[in-house]
């Protein structure tokens, strides 16, 4: 029996649309009003063990602390934000994370990219890579790269996934 034959559907999300897919869900919670990013993790066996989203650490309100961009550091958000791939580890089920993917909205920041390696993460899938050009993402490129992790941008097959919360479906 062809596929074709059996009635599947054939608009089903591929593995690598749907984890990313699950990473863009989860940035949706970030209060971050310029970059939200998500970030998922998945086992060999595909199944997710972790997600995360860039927010302020657990018990810091989101209205106490800046969200600004600009200003003194500490009036701003990044010396106090928890980037999504550092929080998806931290959420991960108790395990080994050794040999699984990270699927991340935004490729890694250098800090990012520490946690990632040194948790035995061996493949980066990302979406944006728009600070490229910057020195903390090319210091990311590089860890990477020495460290054997392998990145890919990923080409969707579905550039639109819709979510309708309708109780009639
Ligand atoms: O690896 C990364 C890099 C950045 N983030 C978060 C941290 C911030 O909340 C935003 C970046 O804000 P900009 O206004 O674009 O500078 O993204 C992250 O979660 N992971
Ligand atoms: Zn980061």
């Amino acid at each position: 029996m062809t596929a074709q034959d059996s009635g599947k559907r054939s608009d089903y999300l591929s593995w690598d649309d749907y984890f990313m897919s699950v990473a863009l869900l989860s940035a949706q919670r970030s209060k971050d009003p310029n970059t939200q990013v998500g970030a998922c993790i998945v086992n060999r066996q595909k199944r997710i063990v972790g997600v995360g989203y860039n927010g302020f650490p657990t018990g810091c309100s989101d209205e106490a602390l800046p969200w600004h961009r600009e200003g003194d550091f500490l009036d701003t958000k990044y010396p106090y934000v928890c980037h999504a791939e550092l929080n998806a580890v931290l959420n991960s089920v108790p395990g080994n994370l050794a040999g699984c993917s990270i699927y991340t909205a935004l490729f890694p920041c250098n800090e990012c990219a520490k946690v990632i390696i040194q948790a035995g993460i061996r493949e980066v899938v990302y979406l944006s890579d728009k600070y490229a050009a910057t020195d903390s993402f090319r210091a990311s490129r590089r860890l990477f790269d020495q460290a054997g992790v392998v990145c890919r941008q990923l080409k969707p097959a579905s550039r639109i996934v819709t979510i309708t919360l309708d109780e009639n479906g």
